[in-house]
Protein backbone atom coordinates (compact mmCIF):
# COMPACT_ATOMS: atom_id res chain seq x y z
CA UNK A 1 0.00 0.00 0.00
CA UNK A 2 1.72 3.05 -1.38
CA UNK A 3 0.33 6.93 -0.14
CA UNK A 4 -0.59 8.93 -3.16
CA UNK A 5 -2.24 12.34 -2.54
CA UNK A 6 -2.86 12.76 -6.34
CA UNK A 7 -5.12 10.40 -5.86
CA UNK A 8 -7.28 12.30 -3.81
CA UNK A 9 -7.76 15.51 -6.90
CA UNK A 10 -8.90 12.35 -9.32
CA UNK A 11 -12.83 12.20 -8.96
CA UNK A 12 -13.29 9.01 -11.47
CA UNK A 13 -10.80 7.50 -8.69
CA UNK A 14 -12.59 8.74 -5.56
CA UNK A 15 -15.71 6.91 -7.07
CA UNK A 16 -13.88 3.85 -8.12
CA UNK A 17 -11.50 3.14 -5.27
CA UNK A 18 -14.98 3.94 -2.90
CA UNK A 19 -17.34 0.76 -4.43
CA UNK A 20 -19.41 1.14 -1.00
CA UNK A 21 -19.83 4.81 -1.11
CA UNK A 22 -18.60 5.79 2.26
CA UNK A 23 -18.05 9.54 1.50
CA UNK A 24 -21.79 9.85 -0.16
CA UNK A 25 -22.24 8.36 3.17
CA UNK A 26 -20.48 10.51 4.85
CA UNK A 27 -22.11 13.48 3.22
CA UNK A 28 -25.87 12.52 4.90
CA UNK A 29 -24.44 12.98 8.25
CA UNK A 30 -26.65 15.80 8.24
CA UNK A 31 -29.38 14.34 6.68
CA UNK A 32 -28.88 11.07 9.78
CA UNK A 33 -29.54 14.30 12.71
CA UNK A 34 -32.72 15.01 10.96
CA UNK A 35 -34.29 12.22 10.57
CA UNK A 36 -33.08 10.49 13.96
CA UNK A 37 -34.61 13.98 15.44
CA UNK A 38 -38.61 12.83 13.55
CA UNK A 39 -37.62 9.02 14.83
CA UNK A 40 -37.32 10.29 18.58
CA UNK A 41 -40.49 12.77 18.02
CA UNK A 42 -42.35 9.37 16.73
CA UNK A 43 -41.35 7.06 19.42
CA UNK A 44 -42.99 9.27 22.18
CA UNK A 45 -39.90 8.53 24.58
CA UNK A 46 -39.92 11.82 26.25
CA UNK A 47 -43.58 11.63 27.83
CA UNK A 48 -42.19 8.35 28.93
CA UNK A 49 -38.88 9.27 30.36
CA UNK A 50 -39.90 12.48 32.25
CA UNK A 51 -43.35 11.02 33.58
CA UNK A 52 -40.81 8.58 35.50
CA UNK A 53 -37.97 11.14 36.72
CA UNK A 54 -34.51 11.38 36.85
CA UNK A 55 -32.46 7.93 37.75
CA UNK A 56 -30.01 7.57 39.94
CA UNK A 57 -27.48 6.82 36.71
CA UNK A 58 -27.64 6.54 33.16
CA UNK A 59 -25.99 3.13 31.82
CA UNK A 60 -25.25 3.18 28.03
CA UNK A 61 -24.56 -0.63 26.89
CA UNK A 62 -23.13 -1.28 23.39
CA UNK A 63 -19.86 -1.96 21.99
CA UNK A 64 -17.80 0.70 18.86
CA UNK A 65 -19.43 3.58 17.65
CA UNK A 66 -22.64 2.68 20.20
CA UNK A 67 -20.38 2.82 23.11
CA UNK A 68 -18.59 6.07 21.47
CA UNK A 69 -22.16 7.35 21.35
CA UNK A 70 -22.64 6.76 25.18
CA UNK A 71 -19.18 8.83 26.14
CA UNK A 72 -20.41 11.49 23.87
CA UNK A 73 -23.51 11.78 25.70
CA UNK A 74 -21.43 11.98 29.31
CA UNK A 75 -19.44 14.68 27.36
CA UNK A 76 -22.09 16.53 26.17
CA UNK A 77 -23.67 16.79 29.49
CA UNK A 78 -20.95 17.45 31.58
CA UNK A 79 -19.46 17.67 34.29
CA UNK A 80 -22.14 19.00 36.07
CA UNK A 81 -24.56 16.46 35.64
CA UNK A 82 -26.34 15.81 38.88
CA UNK A 83 -26.86 11.94 37.97
CA UNK A 84 -23.60 9.80 36.85
CA UNK A 85 -22.95 8.80 32.89
CA UNK A 86 -21.35 5.32 32.74
CA UNK A 87 -20.63 2.92 29.30
CA UNK A 88 -20.31 -0.60 29.35
CA UNK A 89 -19.03 -1.70 26.40
CA UNK A 90 -18.72 -5.58 27.17
CA UNK A 91 -20.84 -8.46 28.30
CA UNK A 92 -22.08 -7.40 32.43
CA UNK A 93 -23.60 -4.61 33.69
CA UNK A 94 -21.47 -3.70 36.72
CA UNK A 95 -23.34 -4.73 39.85
CA UNK A 96 -24.38 -1.98 41.52
CA UNK A 97 -27.04 -0.82 38.21
CA UNK A 98 -30.99 -1.79 39.58
CA UNK A 99 -33.58 -0.70 39.52
CA UNK A 100 -33.23 3.02 39.88
CA UNK A 101 -31.07 3.10 36.78
CA UNK A 102 -31.84 3.38 33.21
CA UNK A 103 -29.57 1.18 30.90
CA UNK A 104 -30.10 2.96 27.37
CA UNK A 105 -29.27 -0.34 24.85
CA UNK A 106 -27.86 1.28 21.77
CA UNK A 107 -26.77 -0.73 18.80
CA UNK A 108 -26.66 -0.01 15.27
CA UNK A 109 -27.82 -3.19 13.51
CA UNK A 110 -29.79 -4.37 16.92
CA UNK A 111 -27.81 -7.73 16.81
CA UNK A 112 -24.67 -7.44 18.65
CA UNK A 113 -24.09 -10.05 21.01
CA UNK A 114 -22.35 -7.80 23.71
CA UNK A 115 -25.25 -5.54 23.45
CA UNK A 116 -28.40 -7.83 23.24
CA UNK A 117 -26.76 -9.63 26.25
CA UNK A 118 -26.43 -6.22 28.17
CA UNK A 119 -30.22 -5.18 27.46
CA UNK A 120 -31.22 -8.91 28.84
CA UNK A 121 -29.60 -8.13 31.62
CA UNK A 122 -31.07 -4.66 32.09
CA UNK A 123 -34.38 -6.57 31.98
CA UNK A 124 -33.31 -9.37 34.40
CA UNK A 125 -32.49 -6.42 37.12
CA UNK A 126 -35.51 -4.89 36.46
CA UNK A 127 -33.65 -1.46 34.87
CA UNK A 128 -35.58 1.09 32.81
CA UNK A 129 -34.68 -0.03 29.27
CA UNK A 130 -34.32 2.29 26.24
CA UNK A 131 -33.50 1.00 23.03
CA UNK A 132 -31.98 2.32 19.90
CA UNK A 133 -31.35 0.01 17.16
CA UNK A 134 -32.50 -1.16 13.82
CA UNK A 135 -36.07 -2.25 13.64
CA UNK A 136 -37.61 -5.35 13.63
CA UNK A 137 -33.79 -6.29 15.10
CA UNK A 138 -33.41 -8.88 17.94
CA UNK A 139 -32.92 -5.33 20.12
CA UNK A 140 -36.31 -4.04 18.83
CA UNK A 141 -37.59 -7.55 20.21
CA UNK A 142 -36.03 -7.22 23.72
CA UNK A 143 -37.49 -3.88 24.04
CA UNK A 144 -40.97 -5.24 23.37
CA UNK A 145 -41.06 -8.10 25.08
CA UNK A 146 -39.86 -5.78 28.15
CA UNK A 147 -42.98 -3.18 27.45
CA UNK A 148 -39.89 -0.73 26.98
CA UNK A 149 -39.51 2.57 24.84
CA UNK A 150 -37.36 2.11 21.04
CA UNK A 151 -35.86 4.22 18.85
CA UNK A 152 -35.51 3.28 15.57
CA UNK A 153 -32.36 3.63 13.66
CA UNK A 154 -32.53 4.54 10.13
CA UNK A 155 -28.79 5.74 8.39
CA UNK A 156 -26.89 3.87 5.41
CA UNK A 157 -23.40 2.49 5.17
CA UNK A 158 -21.85 0.76 8.60
CA UNK A 159 -22.74 1.23 12.22
CA UNK A 160 -19.37 3.75 12.28
CA UNK A 161 -21.06 5.96 10.09
CA UNK A 162 -24.03 5.66 11.70
CA UNK A 163 -22.96 8.00 14.59
CA UNK A 164 -25.58 10.70 14.34
CA UNK A 165 -28.25 8.34 13.78
CA UNK A 166 -27.52 6.81 17.75
CA UNK A 167 -26.54 9.88 19.23
CA UNK A 168 -29.44 12.11 18.67
CA UNK A 169 -32.10 9.98 20.26
CA UNK A 170 -29.46 9.25 23.34
CA UNK A 171 -29.29 13.15 23.39
CA UNK A 172 -33.00 13.64 23.72
CA UNK A 173 -33.63 10.90 26.01
CA UNK A 174 -30.74 13.15 28.29
CA UNK A 175 -33.23 16.16 27.83
CA UNK A 176 -36.26 14.54 28.30
CA UNK A 177 -34.77 14.03 31.84
CA UNK A 178 -33.23 17.53 31.95
CA UNK A 179 -29.84 16.50 32.05
CA UNK A 180 -29.13 18.49 28.93
CA UNK A 181 -31.20 20.78 26.49
CA UNK A 182 -31.65 19.67 23.27
CA UNK A 183 -34.40 20.88 20.88
CA UNK A 184 -35.48 21.20 17.27
CA UNK A 185 -33.59 24.16 16.52
CA UNK A 186 -30.00 22.82 18.39
CA UNK A 187 -30.82 19.91 15.73
CA UNK A 188 -31.16 21.81 13.01
CA UNK A 189 -27.93 23.78 14.19
CA UNK A 190 -26.01 20.65 14.31
CA UNK A 191 -27.55 19.22 10.91
CA UNK A 192 -26.14 22.71 9.16
CA UNK A 193 -22.94 22.28 11.00
CA UNK A 194 -22.30 18.70 9.25
CA UNK A 195 -24.03 19.82 5.85
CA UNK A 196 -21.33 22.91 6.25
CA UNK A 197 -18.34 20.36 6.72
CA UNK A 198 -19.66 18.27 3.91
CA UNK A 199 -19.42 20.84 1.27
CA UNK A 200 -15.78 21.94 2.35
CA UNK A 201 -15.12 18.69 2.35
CA UNK A 202 -16.77 17.78 -1.06
CA UNK A 203 -14.54 15.04 -3.12
CA UNK A 204 -14.93 17.82 -5.75
CA UNK A 205 -12.86 20.43 -4.05
CA UNK A 206 -9.56 20.62 -4.33
CA UNK A 207 -7.47 19.43 -1.84
CA UNK A 208 -5.57 22.74 -1.38
CA UNK A 209 -8.80 23.95 -0.04
CA UNK A 210 -10.40 21.23 0.97
CA UNK A 211 -9.85 20.47 5.01
CA UNK A 212 -10.84 16.71 5.00
CA UNK A 213 -8.05 16.27 2.18
CA UNK A 214 -5.64 18.48 3.83
CA UNK A 215 -6.02 16.55 7.26
CA UNK A 216 -5.65 13.13 5.58
CA UNK A 217 -2.37 14.33 4.09
CA UNK A 218 -0.82 16.18 7.15
CA UNK A 219 -1.86 12.15 8.74
CA UNK A 220 -0.39 9.92 6.09
CA UNK A 221 2.90 8.50 6.63
CA UNK A 222 2.95 9.67 10.40
CA UNK A 223 1.74 7.56 13.46
CA UNK A 224 -0.31 10.39 15.11
CA UNK A 225 -1.02 11.29 18.58
CA UNK A 226 -4.49 12.61 18.86
CA UNK A 227 -4.90 14.29 21.85
CA UNK A 228 -8.45 16.33 23.51
CA UNK A 229 -8.21 19.20 25.58
CA UNK A 230 -11.36 18.38 27.22
CA UNK A 231 -13.85 15.66 28.21
CA UNK A 232 -15.63 16.16 24.44
CA UNK A 233 -12.77 16.92 22.21
CA UNK A 234 -11.01 13.58 23.83
CA UNK A 235 -14.45 11.54 22.89
CA UNK A 236 -13.54 13.10 19.10
CA UNK A 237 -9.47 11.63 19.58
CA UNK A 238 -11.47 8.50 20.55
CA UNK A 239 -13.36 8.65 17.16
CA UNK A 240 -10.37 9.52 15.24
CA UNK A 241 -8.69 7.12 15.99
CA UNK A 242 -11.96 4.19 15.75
CA UNK A 243 -12.56 5.44 12.41
CA UNK A 244 -9.19 5.44 11.25
CA UNK A 245 -8.42 1.82 12.54
CA UNK A 246 -11.57 0.88 10.60
CA UNK A 247 -11.54 2.92 7.33
CA UNK A 248 -7.79 2.97 6.98
CA UNK A 249 -6.76 -0.08 8.74
CA UNK A 250 -3.82 3.05 10.04
CA UNK A 251 -3.23 3.18 14.02
CA UNK A 252 -3.44 6.47 15.93
CA UNK A 253 -3.18 6.87 20.31
CA UNK A 254 -5.53 8.67 21.57
CA UNK A 255 -6.34 10.41 24.78
CA UNK A 256 -7.25 13.57 26.97
CA UNK A 257 -4.84 16.66 28.00
CA UNK A 258 -3.83 16.34 31.47
CA UNK A 259 -3.98 12.54 31.52
CA UNK A 260 -2.44 11.97 28.33
CA UNK A 261 0.78 14.17 28.92
CA UNK A 262 1.67 11.58 31.91
CA UNK A 263 0.95 8.41 29.47
CA UNK A 264 2.11 9.50 25.71
CA UNK A 265 4.54 12.75 25.69
CA UNK A 266 7.29 10.27 26.42
CA UNK A 267 7.12 9.57 22.57
CA UNK A 268 8.27 13.02 21.76
CA UNK A 269 11.50 11.81 22.88
CA UNK A 270 11.22 8.59 21.39
CA UNK A 271 12.21 6.65 17.80
CA UNK A 272 9.57 7.96 15.89
CA UNK A 273 10.29 11.79 17.26
CA UNK A 274 13.65 11.21 16.38
CA UNK A 275 14.87 12.40 13.00
CA UNK A 276 17.00 9.87 11.30
CA UNK A 277 19.99 11.76 9.46
CA UNK A 278 20.77 9.25 7.13
CA UNK A 279 17.04 8.39 6.05
CA UNK A 280 15.11 10.04 3.48
CA UNK A 281 12.26 12.86 4.67
CA UNK A 282 10.33 9.81 5.71
CA UNK A 283 11.77 8.63 8.52
CA UNK A 284 10.31 10.75 11.14
CA UNK A 285 6.55 9.53 11.65
CA UNK A 286 5.25 11.05 14.73
CA UNK A 287 3.00 13.41 14.73
CA UNK A 288 0.93 15.10 17.44
CA UNK A 289 -2.82 16.02 16.66
CA UNK A 290 -4.48 18.26 19.11
CA UNK A 291 -8.42 18.99 19.26
CA UNK A 292 -9.13 22.07 21.10
CA UNK A 293 -12.53 22.99 22.74
CA UNK A 294 -13.62 26.44 23.29
CA UNK A 295 -14.12 24.90 26.98
CA UNK A 296 -11.09 24.26 28.31
CA UNK A 297 -10.06 24.43 32.02
CA UNK A 298 -7.08 26.89 32.19
CA UNK A 299 -4.63 24.52 33.75
CA UNK A 300 -5.31 22.03 30.81
CA UNK A 301 -4.97 24.91 28.38
CA UNK A 302 -1.30 25.42 29.94
CA UNK A 303 -0.52 22.12 29.29
CA UNK A 304 -1.53 21.92 25.45
CA UNK A 305 0.14 25.50 24.93
CA UNK A 306 3.22 23.95 26.65
CA UNK A 307 2.93 20.19 24.97
CA UNK A 308 2.80 22.23 21.40
CA UNK A 309 5.88 23.82 22.19
CA UNK A 310 7.37 20.86 22.88
CA UNK A 311 6.48 18.84 20.02
CA UNK A 312 7.87 21.85 17.84
CA UNK A 313 10.97 22.12 19.75
CA UNK A 314 11.77 18.68 18.85
CA UNK A 315 10.53 19.24 14.96
CA UNK A 316 7.22 17.05 15.78
CA UNK A 317 4.66 18.11 13.37
CA UNK A 318 1.95 19.02 14.82
CA UNK A 319 -2.11 19.83 13.48
CA UNK A 320 -4.68 21.68 15.62
CA UNK A 321 -8.13 21.94 14.59
CA UNK A 322 -10.51 23.71 17.41
CA UNK A 323 -14.15 22.98 17.71
CA UNK A 324 -16.63 25.85 17.28
CA UNK A 325 -19.98 26.70 18.16
CA UNK A 326 -21.78 27.24 21.67
CA UNK A 327 -23.69 23.86 22.50
CA UNK A 328 -20.92 20.67 23.42
CA UNK A 329 -23.48 19.03 20.40
CA UNK A 330 -22.79 21.92 17.98
CA UNK A 331 -18.89 21.80 18.80
CA UNK A 332 -18.41 17.58 18.75
CA UNK A 333 -20.34 18.30 15.19
CA UNK A 334 -18.03 20.67 14.16
CA UNK A 335 -14.91 17.98 14.85
CA UNK A 336 -16.03 14.56 14.44
CA UNK A 337 -17.47 15.73 10.86
CA UNK A 338 -14.24 16.88 9.82
CA UNK A 339 -12.27 14.23 10.97
CA UNK A 340 -14.31 11.23 9.63
CA UNK A 341 -13.58 13.12 6.54
CA UNK A 342 -10.15 12.80 6.97
CA UNK A 343 -10.13 9.22 7.95
CA UNK A 344 -12.11 8.30 4.96
CA UNK A 345 -9.43 10.53 2.04
CA UNK A 346 -6.85 8.62 4.42
CA UNK A 347 -7.62 5.37 3.32
CA UNK A 348 -8.41 6.60 -0.07
CA UNK A 349 -5.09 8.39 -0.64
CA UNK A 350 -3.47 4.47 0.40
CA UNK A 351 -6.01 2.78 -2.13
CA UNK A 352 -7.79 0.91 0.73
CA UNK A 353 -11.51 0.62 0.35
CA UNK A 354 -13.23 2.39 3.35
CA UNK A 355 -15.95 0.73 3.67
CA UNK A 356 -15.12 -3.04 4.87
CA UNK A 357 -13.02 -4.19 7.97
CA UNK A 358 -12.18 -7.34 6.53
CA UNK A 359 -10.02 -8.06 9.92
CA UNK A 360 -13.09 -7.96 11.71
CA UNK A 361 -15.31 -9.77 9.30
CA UNK A 362 -12.75 -12.93 9.95
CA UNK A 363 -13.41 -12.53 13.61
CA UNK A 364 -16.91 -12.77 13.41
CA UNK A 365 -17.09 -15.76 11.07
CA UNK A 366 -14.08 -17.37 13.49
CA UNK A 367 -16.57 -16.82 16.45
CA UNK A 368 -19.36 -18.15 15.02
CA UNK A 369 -17.73 -21.57 14.09
O1 LIG B 1 -23.69 -0.77 16.57
P1 LIG B 1 -23.61 -2.26 16.40
O2 LIG B 1 -24.36 -2.76 15.21
O3 LIG B 1 -24.01 -2.96 17.67
O4 LIG B 1 -22.11 -2.64 16.11
C1 LIG B 1 -21.12 -2.49 17.08
C2 LIG B 1 -19.77 -2.44 16.43
O5 LIG B 1 -19.57 -3.63 15.72
C3 LIG B 1 -19.04 -3.32 14.42
O6 LIG B 1 -20.10 -3.38 13.51
C4 LIG B 1 -17.99 -4.32 14.04
O7 LIG B 1 -16.98 -4.38 14.98
C5 LIG B 1 -18.56 -1.89 14.54
O8 LIG B 1 -18.42 -1.25 13.32
C6 LIG B 1 -19.59 -1.32 15.41
O9 LIG B 1 -19.27 -0.09 15.96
Amino acid sequence: MRWDADRLDDQGYLVEADPGGMLPVLASAAAQVRIAGRAVAGAGIDGGLAADGRPRAVVVAGVGTAALAGDLLSAVCGPGSPVPFVTVRSFRLPGWVGTADLVIAVSFSGDTEETLALAREAVRRGCRLLAVGRAESPLQAVARQAGAPFVPVEAAGPARAGLWAMLVPLICAAAAITLTSADDALLETVAERLEETAHRCRPASESFINPGKSLAMELAETVPMVWGSSPLTAVAAHRLAARLGQDAAYPALHGEIPDVCHDQAGALDGPLAARDIFADEGARTLRLVVLRDTDEHPSVARRRELCLRLAQDRGVPVTELKAEGGHPLERIATLVGLLDYGSVYLALGYGIDPSPVPVVGELEMRLSE
